[in-house]
């Protein structure tokens, strides 16, 4: 099966640079319009399809960003393994501003967000006990050291609903929680790539200490643009390094992210509602 590389850049993240023969593609879904449209071409010669999550110019807020469209443009554009950029406040010393963190495990704090691209009509449970995808995770840690940078592995991000930052009350709670970085769009993002059978990997770039931290005043927005921009070229060039480790022609995923959904799907067949059925043609098409 061809591989293609789905890019999500989070804040601060609006566009990459060098993909070959690229052009803004408008996706249309039956989950409404995604945040903006995909910029499509080829990287190493892997077709790549990048999708800024806010929007150029950040226009969606946490809670705004149509997750549920996102993730089905890339899938409808052919896309089976997503790479999600986010910017992350550090719960802990050791992770410093302009590190990086391949996140494997989420700590939902989120209210107001459709959870599911299931639902009454068509039921699916899918597994969440491993949330991203190991094999892609550990291709984009391995692009990121060769890009320089430092990055740490096995982290616990703290999906919070936003938009305001945490008081200092939760961000010590979320430390005591277990929790290594706390953001606001990791987790809708994660839970729906998984459903749509999609490898997705999280590498997080952090900007701030939140606020918990008694030598690092509380974080601001103009703090996490600015360490954003100053290693915006770093994680441009991660970016850049990942299709030359990716095998064009790819293989089934160790971890069953591509099959996620074999054995999900609880409604019977003749009691489904054909209008989910025909809104699911992208992300579960494979099985339904
Ligand atoms: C600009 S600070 C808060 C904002 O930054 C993070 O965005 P993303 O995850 O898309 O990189 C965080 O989740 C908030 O949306
Ligand atoms: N401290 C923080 N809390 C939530 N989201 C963030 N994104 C970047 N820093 C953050």
């Amino acid at each position: 099966m061809q591989c293609m590389l789905g890019v999500i850049g989070g804040s601060g993240v609006y566009q990459i640079d060098g993909l070959e023969g690229a052009s803004w593609v408008k996706v249309k879904t039956p989950w409404g319009k995604p945040s903006d449209e995909v910029l499509v071409g080829r990287l190493n010669g892997l077709p790549v399809a990048f999708l800024p999550r806010h929007g150029r110019g950040h226009v969606h807020s946490p809670t705004s960003v149509p997750y549920h469209a996102n993730i089905d443009a890339l899938k409808r554009l052919g896309c089976t393994d997503i790479l999600a950029v986010s910017a992350v406040g550090s719960l802990r010393e050791d992770y410093e501003p302009g590190h990086f963190v391949l996140v494997d495990q989420f700590i939902d704090r989120t209210t107001q967000r459709a959870p599911s691209f299931f639902g009454p009509g068509c039921v699916a449970h899918v597994s969440l006990a491993d949330p991203t995808c190991p094999r892609l995770g550990a291709l984009a840690a391995q692009a990121a050291r060769a890009e320089g940078l430092t990055v740490h592995t096995g982290a616990t991000y703290l999906s919070m609903e936003g938009p305001q930052f945490s008081t200092r009350a939760e961000s010590r709670m979320y430390r005591t929680w277990g929790a290594d970085v706390i953001g606001m769009t990791g987790f809708s993002e994660a839970r729906l790539a998984r459903e749509a059978e999609l490898c997705y990997a999280s590498l997080a770039m952090v900007t701030d200490y939140d606020c918990w931290h008694d030598s690092h005043g509380a974080v601001d927005v103009a703090q996490v643009i600015a360490v954003v921009q100053a290693n915006a070229a770093a994680a441009r060039g991660l970016v850049a390094r990942l299709p030359a480790l990716m095998d064009p022609d790819r293989q089934p995923c160790p971890h069953g992210c591509d099959r996620a959904l074999t054995r999900a799907i609880m409604t019977a067949p003749d009691k489904r509602d054909p209008d989910l059925i025909a809104k699911l043609d992208a992300v579960a098409g494979r099985v339904l």
